[in-house]
């Protein structure tokens, strides 16, 4: 595979068994059975079976689940703090996909020291060393002299708005600010992968959404490839690229959150995103109704059903001019995140990756039609009242 294109992680049909009886745990895995039929046969517990996903760098991908499903296991396999029974979890560590599961005690040290780090629920902050010297922690191991680790240390203080408190102790600092150290300790050195643990979970409600917020944003410019456990949805749709449901060990979907969302793949899923809020979620993507469903007459497209609104595309399927009833219209581009609309205009152009949010509020200003484009400007779909209600209703179009 080239380099490039290695993911940052890879599982490949991972089994976990904690117990003596492995072996005999693994036949009955094969055989189907459940984690409560395996626990009763053979006393071992199934931490993980069969699991296989691919985590991209740069990437955030949530596991999510109920406690006891097998989120953790998962995590602590990519740095080796649990045994692997079975499988493969390779991961990029200078440019090559090595399998920590199997690789020697060098290399396993080498890629904790260098590519995987972790952040843990309960911070992990040393008492007695101050924040600076916390979050130097990983550069210490990593051998590195002690103006050199300050100069770094200092910046990603910076970064997570810790700057005046790098002299102070643990103790000293709330909860929210105590991660951030962690986060901080995290970022400074500079491993491609960070594991988080339920990182924010001990945090109350609006610190946590806080942390989340700046997460993201932080995110934006350090694009590191994140692996993060979580048993709350909301926090999984809203930080996840990919999301990886899981239940008694097992993968039961992966996908977008949209996808999480529109197409449930089992009850389980089903019941865990009957109450969310689709609105900070969905995309124009996942509702449009797209390009080739829409009516079509010489280089015209019909925007409405009784053919009163046309739209002109050039050879690419690039919006050109609209007409409404037969006289000229015009388009307004509107921005993806707040959705507003610059001028006056008879129908909106937006980025295919709007937000069901911004699409309402595009509608309840304007009440004119969507027309998503892809980053060259080209045609994608269509969002007009229809395809918003049935993104509301959280009810996927079937597929084409
Ligand atoms: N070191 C261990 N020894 C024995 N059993 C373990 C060990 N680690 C995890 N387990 C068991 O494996 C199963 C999965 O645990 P895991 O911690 O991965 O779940 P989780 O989804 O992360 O749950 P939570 O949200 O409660 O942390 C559980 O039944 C747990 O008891």
């Amino acid at each position: 595979m080239a380099e490039t294109t290695l993911p940052a992680i890879e599982f490949r049909n991972l089994d976990i068994v904690f117990g003596e009886r492995r072996a005999e745990a693994l036949r009955l895995v094969d055989q189907g059975k459940t984690r409560d039929e395996i626990l009763q046969a053979t006393n071992a517990v199934l931490g993980a079976a069969g699991v296989s996903f691919t985590v991209d760098r740069g990437e955030i991908c949530v596991l999510m689940g109920l406690s006891g499903s097998g989120k953790s296991t998962i995590l602590r396999a990519v740095n080796r703090l649990n045994d692997v029974a079975r499988g493969e979890v390779l991961v990029r560590h200078r440019e090559r996909a090595i399998d920590v599961a199997a690789c020697d005690e060098t290399t396993l040290r080498d890629i904790r020291t260098h590519t995987v780090s972790m952040v843990f629920q309960q911070f992990a902050l040393l008492p007695w060393r101050t924040v600076r010297q916390n979050a130097g922690l990983g550069l210490e191991l990593q051998g590195l002299p002690v103006a050199e680790r300050n100069r770094i240390v200092d910046e990603k203080l910076a970064m997570v708005g810790l700057t005046k408190w790098a002299d102070k102790y643990a103790h000293e600092l709330s909860g929210g600010m105590q991660q951030r150290v962690g986060l901080a300790r995290a970022f400074a050195t500079n491993a491609d992968i960070l594991l988080m643990d339920e990182p924010f979970s001990a945090l109350d409600p609006l610190i946590r959404t806080k942390l989340q917020d700046e997460l993201l944003e932080l995110q934006k410019s350090i694009r590191k490839t994140i692996l993060f456990v979580s048993h709350d949805l909301d926090e999984a749709l809203k930080l996840g690229n990919r999301i990886a449901i899981m239940q008694d060990g097992h993968i039961v979907q992966w996908g977008r959150p949209d996808d999480i969302l529109l197409r449930p793949a089992t009850p389980y899923v089903a019941e865990f995103v009957r109450h969310m809020n689709p609105l900070n979620v969905l995309r124009g993507s996942a509702v449009m109704r797209p390009l080739h469903s829409l009516k079509r007459e010489g280089d015209m497209l019909l925007l409405d059903d009784a053919g009163g609104v046309r739209l002109e595309v050039d050879s690419a399927d690039r919006p050109v001019c609209v007409r409404i009833e037969g006289h000229g219209g015009t388009l307004g581009h509107a921005d993806g995140e707040e959705g507003r609309v610059p001028h006056a205009c008879d129908v909106i152009v937006a980025p295919v990756d709007l937000k069901l949010r911004a699409a309402i509020a595009l509608k309840r200003q304007t009440n004119h039609p969507i027309l998503l484009v892809d980053d060259l400007g080209r045609l994608a779909g269509l969002c007009d009242n229809e395809e918003i209600y049935r993104g509301l209703l959280q009810r996927a179009e079937p597929r084409a």
